[in-house]
């Protein structure tokens, strides 16, 4: 996929709200590409701390990748990205603004948890386990910490009485719900969610939507979400953004963008989604 290199001055300031310096996360004129693919063209938005912010668009739009560079598993080709007001994808040496190293990048992704698609749990691993392994290897706490934590988000997930299970024994929907609590009890600040129930069957759905509905009303975590769940992206969102090739075309609550959008491409690809 091509994409124009021209974003109009309106789509960068509808996806660049106010900056009132609370902002956790910051893409500043972020461009990825895959060869001659643009995936993002000098993208720029932020997200408030606390604030829970989805993104729509149609497949291919560069939604994922965005996620993606959060997570340090790709790099951008042009621009910066920072979390919690630190460079992530750069670093600061001797005044001079350098791509990070692979040590400076994991102590900034300490801040950010993930949840995938396909929940990524260690298998040869019980429940228990799989929550307590990064707290124990990444941060350092004890076991018995560890162990308390991750009962507490069991207990928040709903699967206390299946900690002694190994992955392969719980649903898809049990799987995805011990992959939130493993997320979370690295005490992220930022919670990416990635098309979190879209390997799962159609019945499983609405219990771990609840979860995560949970978690976003009872909790200050901030929450960058990609979903086809569009009622789940209207419960939770403080603010939708809609991608379009690379670009945010617009931007705003979710009363707004689900009932009465601007842009003509976010009205068709609302009337193909919903
Ligand atoms: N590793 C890669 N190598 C080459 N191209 C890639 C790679 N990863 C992603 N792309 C391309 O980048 C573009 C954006 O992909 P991305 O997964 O971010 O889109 P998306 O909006 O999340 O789509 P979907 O809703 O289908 O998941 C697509 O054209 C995709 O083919």
């Amino acid at each position: 996929m091509s994409v124009e290199n021209t974003p109009s001055t309106a789509a960068q300031e509808a996806a660049n709200p106010a900056v009132d310096g609370s902002e956790l996360i910051r893409f500043e004129n972020v461009t990825k590409r895959y060869g001659s693919n643009v995936v993002l063209d000098s993208l720029c938005f932020d997200v408030a701390s606390g604030k829970h912010v989805t993104l729509i668009g149609p497949s291919g739009s560069g939604k994922t990748t965005i996620l993606r560079l959060l997570m340090t598993l790709v790099k951008p080709d042009e621009g910066t990205i920072k979390v919690a007001g630190e460079y992530l994808s750069h670093e600061e040496r001797n005044g001079k603004l350098v791509p990070a190293g692979e040590r400076h990048s994991r102590e900034v992704r300490k801040k950010i948890g993930m949840v995938f698609q396909q929940f990524n749990l260690f298998p040869n691993m019980k429940v228990l386990r799989n929550i307590t392994e990064a707290p124990v290897h990444v941060l350092g706490l004890s076991k018995d910490e560890a162990e308390q934590r991750a009962r507490e988000l069991l207990e928040l997930v709903g699967l206390t009485d299946h900690l002694d299970k190994y992955p392969s024994q719980l649903s898809g929907g049990q799987q995805q719900r011990v992959a939130i609590a493993r997320a979370l009890a690295m005490r992220p600040q930022v919670l990416l969610l990635d098309e979190v129930t879209s390997a799962l069957d159609p019945e499983l759905v609405a219990g771990v939507l609840d979860v995560l509905r949970d978690i976003a009303h009872s909790t200050d975590i901030t929450m960058l979400c990609v979903t086809h769940e569009m009622n789940f992206a209207r419960d939770i969102s403080d603010d939708v953004l809609m991608f379009d090739a690379g670009h945010v075309i617009e931007s705003g609550s979710p009363e707004k963008i689900f009932s009465d959008p601007e842009h003509e491409r976010t009205r068709e690809f609302l009337s193909a989604v919903l």
